[in-house]
């Protein structure tokens, strides 16, 4: 049979779109190479559609060995759609996909002449030259940053870690080994899952890199997550921890008047100055960031084209620490740059000469399973996985380690045991479950949305004054801030949608929300796009409330969205902002970065390429002391740990070095 034509491609790619197997901006940028080439190969455009079709899934480029191997699973399709794809009679071996994609003049192959095609083919691996060149920039600023390691006086490193360090830890500490490695090199990666250490030990690294700094008063030091919460989570922490460790260096230096000079922990878009309407940021290689050392925290969310534009930004000289978990969800865009970053992290891999300086700077002895004898690689003497949990060994963090772990049984275990209360599993449960949980919720795990509806309904008068106001909008945002419904998807009864306006109505009913309109009082808010001209971004979660005493002109008061920044309070009035959603429910994907008292995960009923363990994991880590886990079907929770989230990506490739 002869392979499909491009034009006959084209008809088949529609109606791939009609069956929303494929995004229709996938079809149409097909369409739109197949303008440019009019003589393309129908593989060509093939490739470009589910290229597209995979960047939209986070993945940075197409993999053509696993395209042939198992595309279902690439390309997260069921039999339908995988059949009909196998029917185009189009290349099967990476061999003639290469062949194939090399001859197109759409095509650029690294080592040839450039003719700035739109498509990058590096080895096996097919590329929009865009996210090419983002993993391009990645891999070399990476290099060359943990490449350039400085030397450092490891008698004196080794008394100042004796005091930031006094408690001798009971195994291997790798707090204190992760502070000496990220001293040597001008890129550091922490990572860890929660309650490791991440931020303390960040904040017991800053307070070493003032003790080592000849010049410790001009030190510029910034504070940066992809969220504001948690850029404000990261600061308190960071601020607490660094007052802490003052009495420890004194008098040698003056720590709480260093840390004085730290500013506000910025997100990463304010930090590089985003602008609307283009992805190009203030801060570039032309016009760095003034800073010495930057610290980014849930750098797990970080997408691989911010990654890139941050590293471009960072003034070649300065400190980049890098702290996240590893094994949580990527961020929705392209990329997945701590998981690909932090890889062997496990492992270790440390080379001869670090074990050295490690012994030289903390005393300890690394392990020999964490040496590496042959071939090192760079970036792992600057990667330190921390692992052990100060606040999450009990049952939830047991539940973490077994769905990372993909232990079915020991995580079905752990929740059946109903004497504790800190786990539960829903038996069977039906949408009206959720609304319970939300309004009540649970046996051992009471409250639900109630405290906050509490708060809302002790308003101070408007006599008490703009303080007192001021202080009970902070109690309902925190009192908000202690229970969350998190789903795995939006659509469905079980998904955000549903579940948000199920919540809405219910909460209505029993007269706890008088809800007139999209905007009422009380109404909890997610912000879903940036927007720098009004201050608020992504993922920030607010609550509109009546302001104190402000009547418009017809003596109503218009309501205005509150944020809460740590103590920080900041507010927007609602009708300037466009980008909302209702935040009862909220995926999985948006909760990165916060953590909830009480967090419910609800999962869909069917399974899909949208569920993994990854996403299972990072559910349960957002909650503090109560997980309640709802899964309509029980096969639904088991499918997902079974599935492992691997972006295609080619940076593991690049940073092997
Ligand atoms: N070596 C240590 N000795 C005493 N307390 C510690 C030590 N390491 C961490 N902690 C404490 O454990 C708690 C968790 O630490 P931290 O917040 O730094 O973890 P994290 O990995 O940043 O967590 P998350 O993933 O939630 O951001 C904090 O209260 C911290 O003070």
């Amino acid at each position: 049979m002869d392979p499909i034509t491009p034009s006959a491609l084209q008809q088949e790619l529609k109606a791939w779109v009609q069956n929303k197997w494929l995004r229709r901006l996938d079809a149409a940028l097909a369409g739109f190479m197949h303008e440019l080439d009019p003589q393309a190969d129908a593989a060509v455009l093939l490739a470009v559609a589910l290229l597209s079709h995979l960047e939209g899934r986070g993945h940075a480029c197409l993999p053509l060995a696993q395209l042939c191997e198992d595309a279902p699973d690439l390309l997260g399709w069921g039999a339908e759609p995988a059949q009909r794809l196998a029917e185009l009679n189009l290349p099967t071996t990476p061999a003639e996909w290469t062949q194939c994609l090399a001859a197109s003049p759409l095509v650029w192959q690294p080592g040839a002449p450039d003719n700035h095609s739109p498509l990058v083919l590096q080895g096996q691996r097919l590329y929009l030259r865009r996210y090419w060149q983002y993993e391009q920039r990645v891999a070399s600023q990476v290099l060359a940053r943990v490449s350039a390691t400085e030397r450092l006086d490891t008698l004196a490193l080794r008394a100042w870690l004796c005091r930031l360090f006094p408690i001798p830890a009971a195994g291997l500490d790798w707090q204190q080994l992760a502070c000496a490695v990220a001293l040597r090199s001008r890129l550091a990666v922490i990572t860890g899952g929660p309650g490791t250490g991440k931020t303390y030990t960040a904040a017991r690294l800053l307070a070493l890199l003032f003790a080592v700094h000849a010049q410790r008063q001009t030190l510029r030091v910034a504070l940066a997550a992809p969220t504001g919460k948690a850029a404000a989570r990261l600061k308190q922490s960071i601020e607490s921890a660094l007052q802490g460790l003052a009495e420890a260096l004194a008098p040698d230096f003056d720590l709480r008047e260093l840390a004085s000079h730290i500013g506000p922990a910025r997100t990463l878009h304010a930090l590089l100055g985003a602008r609307p309407d283009t992805r190009a940021f203030r801060a570039d290689a032309a016009h760095p960031l003034e800073l010495d050392v930057l610290i980014v925290d849930e750098a797990s969310m970080v997408h691989l084209e911010m990654m890139a534009a941050l590293l471009e930004a960072l003034p070649p000289g300065a400190r980049l620490i890098l702290l996240g978990d590893k094994d949580q969800l990527a961020s929705v865009e392209a990329g997945a740059v701590l998981g690909d970053l932090c890889r062997e992290a496990e492992r270790g891999g440390y080379s001869a000469a670090t074990a050295a300086f490690a012994q030289a700077a903390t005393g300890q002895v690394l392990p020999a399973e964490y040496l590496q004898a042959e071939r090192p690689q760079a970036l792992a003497q600057a990667t330190v996985m921390l692992r052990e949990s100060r606040r999450f060994g009990g049952p939830i963090g047991q539940l973490a380690l077994a769905v990372n772990r993909g232990d079915v049984a020991a995580a079905q275990g752990l929740m059946a045991q109903a004497e504790d209360q800190a786990l539960l599993q829903l038996p069977a449960p039906e949408p009206a479950d959720v609304l319970r949980l939300a309004l009540q919720g649970r046996p051992g795990a009471p409250g639900g949305y109630a405290s906050y509806l509490q708060a809302l309904r002790q308003r101070p008068p408007a006599e008490a004054g703009l303080l007192a106001f001021e202080d009970w909008a902070r109690w309902v945002l925190g009192e908000f801030e202690r229970f969350r419904l998190l789903c795995a998807v939006r659509a469905g009864v079980w998904g955000t949608e549903g579940i948000n306006l199920a919540v809405e109505r219910a909460l209505a009913e029993a007269g706890l929300l008088s809800r007139r309109g999209e905007w009422y009082e009380g109404r909890p808010l997610m912000v879903t796009r940036n927007d720098p001209s009004v201050g608020v971004f992504n993922g920030d979660i607010g609550i509109a409330l009546k302001p104190h005493k402000l009547l418009d002109a017809q003596g109503l008061i218009p309501l205005r969205a509150y944020f809460l920044d740590g103590p920080q309070l900041r507010s927007v009035g609602v009708s300037r902002l466009n980008d909302v959603e209702t935040a009862f429910a909220m995926t999985v994907h948006k909760s990165q970065g916060s953590e909830f008292e009480h967090t419910v995960l609800v999962l869909p009923e069917q399974g899909g390429s949208h569920l993994s363990r990854e996403l299972v994991y990072t559910g349960i880590t957002r909650a503090r002391k109560f997980f309640t886990l709802v899964s309509p079907q029980a096969q639904t929770f088991h499918q997902a740990l079974r599935q492992r989230t691997r972006r295609a990506s080619g940076l593991l490739d690049l940073l092997a070095v």
